[in-house]
């Protein structure tokens, strides 16, 4: 046996007190100051010390303890049966050793009988039912009293207020864990976070924050639930047999109990369902932190017994930690193709949910602000099934002195243009659309997309390889391309390269409403776009227009404005557009101001095949002379334009004598009006 030395008494006394502390900050508070590993490993040491110097070994010690003490405003609630906490075994070795043990204390050699149960992630209740009547609900407490929640119990849908299927003892204590399911716990964070509140780090939190309200009408609107999974009677002949056999008597009286359990002989084939269940944890619709094994025979139970805190017929294997505690070494910000930009927290590399974690997202500055990050701080990291790790808490206390906050650069760290976070809104962003090289890719795409300057054949394959080749860096290289570029860049067919080509060169004389749409300005989609061309008439107009005058066009607000005057604004952007200018693109000036549309007030109508535009281009053209373009002919039909083969519509036109027009007319029309095809 060691020696003890005042080392090792200042330790020991130093991990109770902390112990303790976190307790308090856990149980009381719902608010932990560390992550439920690193409190695990002080506990271990704490228990480790205490094997190793049993002279330390105290009643009161934490390791002998449950829970925490119930000074809290609630009422007390005396438990007839105490509650207890669960040994833990981390690794199959110690799971082993629990079997081990059990069957040496039952003096057999054979496989022992086992109800595995999913250990839900939340907290323990006590339900007392009177004549089959919900009476009180508790908390554990310290394991002997714990508080009167019943008011609270009351509003989860899962508990029964009133056993179901007649036959029940008079008394009867039922026993569960209320959680809150993933889904619930992310949207309860989410509209917290909304409102500036402080949120859960976990869903064990929320649980037990939630159910540990003043009011019930809070509780009521969180998303709580009920599994039961064990019950206490104190009538005889209601005492099942076994741990299984109360499950399904408390199924009968209306609790539902979890569905992954089951019941499995021997070490073996536990240890076979621990791993299948940790295979589908990602899975499952709540939080599960391991499997509690039980000994089945409650007359096997009763002889194995209890020490202090915990069962010795039960443990809890624990699957891996999804949260962990590292520091945040620096902050940078990313920006994102369509110019979000983004922080990212660098931090020292952490094992967390199984793997190596050394980034986490921090999403945008509201996020910063409300967990109030610093450089050098200390984390709480969560990383839960595939979901991109996040910082969930800071722990203040460690901050070192001096620590830095964390500002959004003015300058976009990429193309250095600037970075503009427009009132109401949380992202912030790089303003340098046409030029930024984060967001070329999308800015080309979206130029040659269908709805903006329709570039037929410019697909992501061909976006992608010439902007790996650097051939293309903003979209006004596009016009400088050769067709022998691309037979030399992708060994493209003379053919297909010359298509491409000719369908750049067609986008070269776009309206001008398709071609502000296709500029990618945030915000600015084809109906903002025509309201603008239609209003301003002209892309010099639109650029010079104050924020102010740009919001006197339909449908756009001050986000819309701020955005469209922030893109103009960059002189990037604006070298962009003379380098469009200089190659030869030339959009055009909407050719009618407002009040001045020839065909305003009248409704035209399309009908069969046109060669030399599409039917939406024919529409479009229509439009911009203030035309009206319907689907069907009536009276009230001004002109009804017929192509090839016209149908139905065109003889209805001429039955009600409606003017029809050729192809031909349209586009003398149409070149009447300086509007080109
Ligand atoms: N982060 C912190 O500061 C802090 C502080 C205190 C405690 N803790 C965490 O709490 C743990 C200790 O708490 P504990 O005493 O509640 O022990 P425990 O959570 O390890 O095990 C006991 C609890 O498991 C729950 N449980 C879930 N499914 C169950 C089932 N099928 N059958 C029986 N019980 C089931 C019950 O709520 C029960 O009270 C620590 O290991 C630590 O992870 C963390
Ligand atoms: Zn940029």
């Amino acid at each position: 046996m060691s020696k003890v030395t005042p080392a090792v008494i200042t330790r020991v006394e130093e991990l109770r007190s902390l112990i303790e502390d976190h307790n308090h900050q856990y149980y009381v508070l719902d608010d932990p100051r560390i992550p439920d590993s690193e409190y695990d490993r002080l506990f271990r040491e704490l228990q480790g010390l205490e094997a190793d110097y049993p002279e330390l070994a105290t009643a009161d010690s934490p390791t002998r303890r449950v829970g925490s003490r119930t000074d809290t405003s609630f009422a007390e609630v005396v438990h007839r049966i105490p509650m207890l906490s669960l040994d833990n075994a981390f690794s199959e070795e110690e799971y082993r050793d629990f079997d081990r043990r059990v069957r040496a204390r039952l003096g057999t050699e054979d496989d022992v009988e086992y109800v595995c149960e999913p250990k839900l992630d939340g907290l323990a209740v006590s339900l007392t039912y009177e004549n089959g009547v919900l009476i009180t609900a508790a908390t554990r407490g310290d394991g002997y009293a714990g508080e009167d929640i019943t008011d609270n119990i009351r509003t989860i849908p899962s508990v029964p207020l009133k056993l179901r299927g007649g036959s029940f003892p008079d008394l009867v204590e039922v026993r569960g864990e209320v959680y809150m399911p993933k889904v619930g716990f992310e949207a309860l964070n989410r509209q917290l976070a909304d409102r500036g509140e402080k949120t859960f780090v976990n869903p064990r939190n929320a649980a037990a924050g939630s159910l540990r309200q003043k009011k019930s009408t809070v509780t009521a609107k969180r998303p709580l639930e009920l599994c039961a999974y064990s019950v206490a009677v104190t009538d005889e002949r209601y005492l099942p047999e076994t741990h299984w056999d109360g499950l399904q008597q408390v199924k009968r009286w209306g609790f539902r109990v979890n569905p992954e359990m089951s019941r499995l002989k021997g070490v073996e084939r536990c240890l076979e369902a621990y791993h299948q269940l940790l295979e589908k944890r990602d899975a499952l619709p709540y939080e599960i932190d391991g499997i509690v094994f039980k000994v089945d025979s409650l007359a096997l139970q009763e002889t194995l017994g209890f020490v202090s805190r915990a069962p010795r017929w039960a443990i809890a294997f624990k699957f891996p930690a999804q949260e962990e505690l590292t520091v945040i070494e620096d902050v940078e910000f990313q920006v994102g193709r369509t110019g979000a930009v983004t922080p990212v927290a660098r931090l020292k590399p952490v094992f967390v949910g199984g793997v190596t974690v050394s980034n986490a997202t921090l999403h945008n500055m509201d996020e910063i602000r409300r967990l109030d990050v610093h450089i050098g701080d200390t984390v709480f990291i969560r990383r839960a099934g595939d979901v991109i790790p996040q910082v969930v808490k800071v722990v203040p206390e460690k901050r070192p002195e001096g620590a830095e906050m964390v500002e959004l650069p003015s300058h976009c760290p990429v193309c250095d243009s600037d970075v503009i976070q427009i009132e109401g809104e949380a992202v912030a962003r790089c303003s340098g659309g046409l030029y930024c090289p984060a967001q070329r890719k999308e800015a080309i795409r979206h130029y040659a997309s269908r709805k903006a300057l329709d570039i037929e054949g410019l697909g992501d394959k061909w976006i992608d390889i010439l902007i790996s080749s650097e051939r293309v860096k903003t979209v006004a290289d596009l016009y400088h391309l050769r067709k022998s570029d691309l037979v030399s860049l992708e060994r493209m067919g003379e053919k297909s390269a010359g298509n491409l080509i000719a369908a750049i060169d067609r986008s070269r004389n776009p309206v001008l409403w398709r071609f502000l749409y296709a500029l990618g300005i945030r915000e600015v989609g084809e109906a903002t776009a025509k309201a603008l061309a239609s209003h301003f008439g002209s892309l010099e107009a639109i650029a010079a227009a104050s924020e102010e005058s740009l919001q006197e066009v339909q449908d756009v607000g001050p986000i819309v404005a701020g955005h469209i005057h922030s893109f103009f604004d960059q002189a990037h952007n604006q070298e962009t557009l003379a380098a469009l200018k200089e190659a030869g693109v030339k959009w055009q000036e909407e050719s009618v101001a407002v009040g001045d549309k020839p065909l305003q007030g009248q409704t035209w109508v399309l009908t069969g095949t046109l060669s030399e535009l599409t039917r939406d281009q024919a529409k479009e053209r229509l439009e911009n002379l203030g035309a009206k373009v319907a689907g069907s002919v009536s009276k009230k039909t001004t002109t009804v334009v017929a192509g090839e083969a016209a149908g139905s519509k065109l003889a209805k036109a001429e039955r009600l004598g409606v003017p029809v027009l050729d192809e031909q007319g349209l586009l003398e029309l149409l070149k009447e009006h300086r509007i080109s095809i």
